[in-house]
């Protein structure tokens, strides 16, 4: 028996730290704002675009009231929306461990915080949309992670089965823990806490050990 394999998208199956970064260099300016460090925006990636661009405001200095905020999230999401993989990568080895999941018979989806049509969009980008069985983002139910309602919804869409979820942050383990799913924690992606600190059932750090996981749940 297979089953499903769901994964969080940024800081697992791609880098996108950069061009997170770019945009929200240019959402600051846009205000007025200075820029702060590509290390900051990367500390402040994993629960969606509204607490990234809070977090990015409040350590620009700028003054956090609502109004401001929507106007910030949707000059963010304009120019995230206009160039989502510049500089966004691929982990290594993730086609490779896709290919082999799909072949050993696994259904693929995919559960992120990110808007979902920038996820499709860079999905499509990097030729992994047509993979996904499902696609759940940030914005598709009012609930994002670490509520456990996102990643049930993607697992209500899949076959029944084995069922494992793929994430590199607290917030997954916290949404993996939350909705009784098994949870493999790829080390490499934008956590902020030692890996052994964070709940996980499965530790990797190279795509190429994780077909091999999977099949230790079949
Ligand atoms: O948009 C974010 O902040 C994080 O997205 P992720 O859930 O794919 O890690
Ligand atoms: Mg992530």
């Amino acid at each position: 028996m297979t089953g499903a394999v769901v994964f969080d998208l940024d800081g697992t199956l791609i880098d996108s730290a950069p061009d997170l970064h770019a945009a929200g260099l240019r959402m600051l300016a846009e205000f007025g704002a200075p820029p702060v460090t590509a290390a900051q925006t990367r500390s402040f990636i994993g629960n969606g675009v509204p607490v990234l661009v809070a977090r990015l405001m409040a350590a620009s200095g700028l003054p956090d009231d609502p109004h401001r905020h929507a106007d910030c999230v949707a000059s963010f999401l304009r120019h995230y929306e206009a160039a989502p993989a510049e500089q966004t990568t691929l982990y290594p080895g993730v086609v490779a461990a896709l290919d082999r999941l799909e072949a050993a018979g696994w259904t693929l989806g995919l559960c992120t915080n990110k808007p979902y049509g920038a996820t499709r969009t860079i999905l499509a980008a990097f030729d992994l949309l047509k993979r996904m069985a499902v696609v759940v983002g940030g914005d598709t139910l009012p609930e994002k992670k670490p509520d456990p309602a996102p990643l049930r919804h993607a697992f209500l869409a899949l076959p029944d089965g084995a069922r494992l979820f793929v994430g590199d942050s607290e917030v997954d383990a916290q949404t993996a823990q939350a909705a009784g799913v098994r949870f493999a924690l790829f080390s490499e992606g934008y956590r902020k806490s030692p890996a052994d600190s964070i709940p996980h059932e499965h530790l990797f750090a190279d795509f190429a050990d994780l077909p091999g996981i999977a099949a230790t749940l079949e």
